[in-house]
């Protein structure tokens, strides 16, 4: 059976236009003219694969159809059409569950995809519970039903929690389970590109446009395109590239240095960032506008520590993982190792279990693994300070205490850097050239 779509504006030059232009994708149309129309048609039964809804209807608003629908008909994905240049009602709508939006003057191209879009989220109701997060505590059953709900929108979201808690395994999630998933999704950590490759890797370039680009190149949007980008730390993009990306956003449209023209992008972006954005505005890091835009809606992911339930299951699931990959027997944690692990504070999220659980495999002697094979810090390691300044010497030279206090710190920076020295090296508030020193002299290289 052919698709069936809700078409509701007063203007009829736009009910004329969504018309003729669904018909020729085969959908047929019912139109309204106002709220109650739209209400009448929706309380006859029929089933509506899209409603396409303009913001100002002679008896009420779009946005109070997109929370009937919401609400009473939640299998309906609802776009609603706003006038030009009106970013607040697109973003508002978004927020009361609108699945996108399409601004005036209608462009056919991009309605069409629209629409395609729609019927895909129409035709996939009863999809397979997300299979990439592991936990069943009552924050990760919230977020995976918030997860399943928002991958059938278009809406931009912001992810927001510590390092290693699970940003990128969310944005996974959302895509794999949206109309999307048959389309690349791309991730780019924005703190690890250098800044003079940053335009050339977001929007492309052509051959010869600067030295060194040799041929031309398609960028993250262009390798994105009909999929997701997912923008990891994007708190650590530079002003000038906030600018471009909000642009390129807003317009739907991104321009490959070297190129006049400008190439209409179909993108979701998905962003996520371990730092308070709020707080990089009233820094003057973070631009006011691209928050605005990135955060239609936010997600955030729940520390380690304030699920503990969940460590035995994914302890469990991180060794059956390690065992495959390894092609070694399974191992399993001694009920003493896994008390250990409940009580750790994991400052490090779920990538420290990962890693302190791949080091206590490959060290311990049998499939058993003990707690000293865990070698966790204690549980105040995310607190060193505080409990360096109490504890006596026992004996030990003053010299030797502080470098392992120096050496606890350095080495949190590096981890909660991925690695990465000169990010590190600010975190810690020294120079580069200071930390590679105390690397040498502490012997961590
Ligand atoms: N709920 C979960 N179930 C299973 N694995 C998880 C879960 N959460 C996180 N992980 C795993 O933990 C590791 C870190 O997750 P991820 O990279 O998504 O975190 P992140 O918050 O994006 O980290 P960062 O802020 O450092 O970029 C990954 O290997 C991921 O697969």
């Amino acid at each position: 059976m052919g698709s069936q779509a809700l078409i509701v504006d007063d203007e009829p030059d736009i009910l004329e236009l969504l018309n003729i232009t669904l018909s020729r994708m085969g959908v047929q149309c019912d139109a309204a003219e106002t709220v109650a129309d739209a209400k009448t048609l929706l309380q006859a039964g029929q089933h509506y694969d899209i409603c396409l809804t303009d913001m100002r209807l002679p008896d009420g608003n779009g946005i109070e159809l997109v929370k009937l629908i919401q609400c009473q008909y939640p299998n309906t994905p609802v776009a609603v059409i706003t006038a030009h240049g009106n970013v607040d009602t697109a973003i508002e709508s978004m927020k009361a569950g609108a699945f996108d939006f399409l601004s005036k003057p209608i462009d056919i191209e991009r309605l069409r995809t629209l629409v395609s879009t729609a019927i895909k989220v129409s035709a996939t109701e009863n999809l397979p519970e997300d299979t990439l997060l592991v936990g069943k505590t009552a924050a990760m059953k919230l977020l995976k039903q918030q997860i399943l709900k928002l991958s059938r929108s278009q809406a931009p979201v912001l992810i927001s929690g510590e390092s290693g808690s699970g940003k990128e395994l969310i944005a996974r999630s959302i895509h794999q389970q949206g109309p999307r998933a048959d389309a690349p999704f791309i991730a780019v950590n924005c703190g690890a590109i250098p800044r003079e490759l940053m335009e050339s890797e977001f929007f492309g370039h052509k051959k010869g446009s600067f030295t060194g680009a040799n041929i031309d190149k398609a960028g993250l949007f262009q390798a994105a395109e009909n999929g997701t980008l997912f923008l990891d730390e994007v708190a650590d993009l530079p002003m000038d590239m906030q600018v471009k990306l909000l642009r390129a956003i807003q317009e739907k449209a991104v321009r490959p240095i070297g190129t006049q023209q400008e190439l209409p992008i179909n993108v979701r972006i998905l962003s996520a960032t371990h730092k308070n954005l709020q707080e990089e505005i009233k820094r003057g890091n973070f631009r006011q506008d691209l928050y605005y835009r990135i955060n239609v809606i936010e997600l955030s992911a729940p520390a380690l520590r304030d699920r503990q339930e969940d460590i035995p299951s994914l302890a469990d699931a991180i060794l059956e993982r390690l065992a495959s990959e390894y092609s070694t027997p399974n191992a399993s944690l001694s009920s003493q190792a896994m008390q250990a692990l409940i009580n750790y504070s994991f400052p490090g999220n779920v990538r420290e279990l990962e890693n302190i659980l791949e080091r206590a495999y490959t060290l311990c002697d049998s499939n058993t693994i003990q707690v000293n094979d865990l070698q966790l810090q204690s549980p105040q390691h995310s607190n060193t300070k505080q409990t360096h300044q109490h504890e006596t010497l026992h004996g030990q030279p003053l010299d030797e205490h502080l470098e392992e206090i120096e050496k606890d710190f350095i080495v949190n920076a590096l981890e909660k850097t991925k690695w990465n020295r000169t990010e590190a090296a600010k975190v810690l508030g020294i120079s580069f050239r200071s930390l590679r020193y105390r690397l040498k002299k502490l012997g961590l290289e």
